[in-house]
C-alpha cells in the first residue's frame, strides 16, 4: 500500500512551516512519499493523484483535511490526519486531538482504518461541519481584516464587523423533506462531529458513525441576542434557547432569496441561494484509532420520530 503525506506549511499559524523539514524527513524515513503544498488547492490536486487504495495523510488543520478530502472522497483511498492546525475539529471528532505529531504520524501511516460518515454539500464533500449564514459571513469578513490581526482579535474584528450591518435573511429549511423552518435565519450548521471553530461544541451529541448529521438552526436573533448567545454556545448550552432548534437527519435543504455564504470545514464555498447537503453513511475511510467513546450521550431523534 502506498502512503502519502501532504504537509501544509501555512497551517497552525506557521507552526507546520517550522516543523515541515522534520515532518517530511520522518515521513520519508517511514517509507512514505511526502509533499509540501505550494498554495491553496494544491493538497486536493496531490491527493487526487495518489493511487487507489493509498493512505493519504493531511498534516495541518481542518482546511488541509478538507482539501485532501476533496481529492479522495468517493474513492478507496484512506484519510489520515496529523492535527497541527489552529482548530483541528476533524481530528477532535476522531479522538486524535492533542496527540504529539510524531505519534499522530505513526498512527496515520500504520494505524487501523475505520469508516465514518461523510458529508456532502452542493456536490462537495465535508468531513466535520458545514456552516451556512452568520458564521460564514464572519469567516468571509475575516479575510478582509488587517493582516496584523491574528487569532482571536481577527475573529472579534470580523464578528463585530458583521454584527454592525446584520440583516437576517429569510430562509426555508427542509430536513429529510420536512419543512422545519421558514423565516429569519441567522445560521444553519450541519454537523458530522460535535465541534467547530476550534472546539466550540455546536452539536455536542453529534456522532460521525450514526449515519446522520445534526442540524442546528439559529432562527431570529437581534444583534444583542447574538452577543448573548455566544457564551452559551461556548459552553454548549445554546440548544435550550427558544430561537435555536436541533434535528438529526440525512438531508437538509436551505433556500434563501439571494446567495448567502457558507463554509465546509471552515473553507468558504462558492456562494449560493440554495444549499443541499446530505450524509453518506460510513462513506469515508479514515485512520481514527482512538475514536472518542461517546456512547452514553443521547442522540437527537430523527425528524418524524415523534
Ligand atoms: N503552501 C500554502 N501556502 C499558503 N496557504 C496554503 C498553502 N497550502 C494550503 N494553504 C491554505 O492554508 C489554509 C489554512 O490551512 P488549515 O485550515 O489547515 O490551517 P489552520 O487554519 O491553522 O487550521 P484550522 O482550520 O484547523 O483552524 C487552507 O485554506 C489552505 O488552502
Amino acid at each position: 500500500m502506498e502512503r502519502w503525506v501532504i504537509v501544509n506549511p501555512a497551517a497552525g499559524r506557521g507552526r507546520v512551516g517550522r516543523l515541515s523539514g522534520s515532518i517530511l524527513e520522518a515521513a520519508r524515513e517511514k517509507g512514505a512519499k511526502a509533499f509540501l503544498t505550494e498554495g491553496p488547492g494544491h493538497a486536493t490536486e496531490l491527493s487526487r493523484n495518489a493511487p487507489e487504495g493509498a493512505r493519504v495523510v493531511a498534516v495541518g488543520g481542518d482546511g488541509t483535511v478538507h482539501e485532501v478530502l476533496r481529492g479522495l472522497a468517493g474513492t478507496e483511498k484512506v484519510l489520515g490526519v496529523v492535527p497541527i492546525g489552529s482548530g483541528n475539529d476533524f481530528a477532535r471528532m476522531l479522538g486524535l486531538k492533542g496527540l504529539p505529531w510524531r505519534e499522530a504520524l505513526e498512527l496515520a501511516l500504520f494505524g487501523p482504518e475505520e469508516a465514518i460518515d461523510l458529508g456532502q454539500v452542493n456536490g462537495e464533500p465535508f468531513g466535520a461541519f458545514l456552516g451556512i449564514g452568520f458564521d460564514a459571513l464572519v469567516a468571509k469578513k475575516a479575510l478582509t481584516a488587517p493582516s496584523f490581526l491574528r487569532g482571536m482579535p481577527r475573529y472579534l474584528y470580523a464578528l463585530f464587523g458583521v454584527l454592525k450591518d446584520l440583516r437576517l435573511p429569510e430562509g426555508r429549511v427542509l430536513v429529510d423533506g420536512v419543512e422545519v423552518h421558514r423565516g429569519p435565519l441567522l445560521l444553519l450548521a450541519a454537523m458530522n462531529g460535535p465541534a467547530y471553530g476550534g472546539g466550540i461544541p455546536m452539536a455536542p451529541m453529534a456522532d460521525p458513525r450514526d449515519g446522520l448529521l445534526a442540524f442546528i438552526l439559529a432562527r431570529s436573533f437581534t444583534r444583542l441576542g447574538v452577543v448573548f448567545i455566544l457564551p452559551r454556545l461556548l459552553l454548549g448550552r445554546h440548544l435550550s434557547h427558544p430561537q435555536v432548534a436541533a434535528y438529526a437527519g440525512q438531508r437538509v435543504e436551505v433556500a434563501f432569496a439571494q446567495p448567502m455564504p457558507a463554509h465546509a470545514d471552515g473553507e468558504l464555498l462558492p456562494e449560493s441561494a440554495l444549499y443541499q447537503a446530505e450524509v453518506r453513511p460510513l462513506g469515508l475511510r479514515v485512520v481514527g484509532g482512538r475514536a472518542a467513546a461517546r456512547g452514553q450521550e443521547p442522540l437527537l431523534a430523527p425528524v418524524g420520530a415523534g
